[in-house]
């Protein structure tokens, strides 16, 4: 079975039709970018994704046992947090029951530390993340995210406000990491999302009405 499939989805807030008749698999260890203008549903689609909205008709199916990391927009982080870059990834490990003042297990340490070394962040440990550049920060959030070891990486816009180079760095990292993981990432980058994935999905929007009297639709 695919990862994810979703039939017929369609999402409404109110009268606005957001989304309307999505019909997408996404297979295992596939590369998909998500793209297309402002407002034509992206974020929507991430949201029912991540089960953050029902779909207002539908449906989405998740293989069994799959897990989701999500990696936010590093500049909706706040980087003025006192944290160091080794915290930040420990704190991805939701599977650990923490308890207050009680210290990390060795265990997710070695696992924090292996990731670090992985996106070739490792020199950054004890660095707090306000003295981090926005590609260094973005691959925090991606190690984060790499803590429960997911089947699925999502990433919303990990490259918006970076430079060029910066911006080829984290597309080489997910392309390595595409090899053990499905990948799906919002973005506005057509060149590298097209360079880089196995599959681009466009939501153009506005092109008819989920209904007469209502907004926005969708196409695929
Ligand atoms: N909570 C909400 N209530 C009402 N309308 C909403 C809500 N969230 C989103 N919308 C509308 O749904 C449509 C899709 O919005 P969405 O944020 O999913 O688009 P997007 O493609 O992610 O846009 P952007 O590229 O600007 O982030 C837009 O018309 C938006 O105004």
């Amino acid at each position: 079975m695919n990862d994810i499939e979703m039939k017929n989805l369609s999402v409404k807030y109110g009268t606005v039709c957001a989304l309307k008749d999505i019909n997408l698999n996404i297979g295992s260890k596939e590369f998909v970018g998500i793209t297309g203008p402002n407002g034509a549903g992206k974020s929507t689609l991430l949201k029912v994704l991540l089960g953050i909205i029902k779909p207002t008709s539908g449906s989405i199916i998740l293989k069994d046992n799959v897990s989701i990391g999500y990696v936010p927009q590093f500049t909706s982080f706040d980087k003025q947090f006192p944290i160091k870059v080794l915290d930040v990834i420990l704190m991805g490990n939701l599977s650990s029951k923490i308890k207050l003042f009680k210290k990390y297990s060795k265990k997710d340490i070695d696992r924090a530390r292996n990731i670090m070394d992985k996106l070739g962040i490792k020199m950054f440990e004890h660095r707090q993340i306000g003295q981090l550049s926005g590609g260094q920060l973005q691959k925090v959030l991606i190690g984060r995210a790499l803590m429960t070891d997911p089947e699925i990486l999502v990433l919303d816009e990990p490259t918006a406000s970076l430079d060029f180079k910066a911006k080829i760095d984290i597309y080489e990292m997910l392309s390595k990491i595409k090899k053990e993981k499905t990948i799906i990432i919002v973005t506005h980058d057509m060149e590298e999302v097209v360079s880089y994935t196995d599959r681009v999905v466009y939501l153009n929007k506005g092109l008819a009405k989920c209904k007469e009297g209502e907004h926005d639709r969708n196409i695929i």
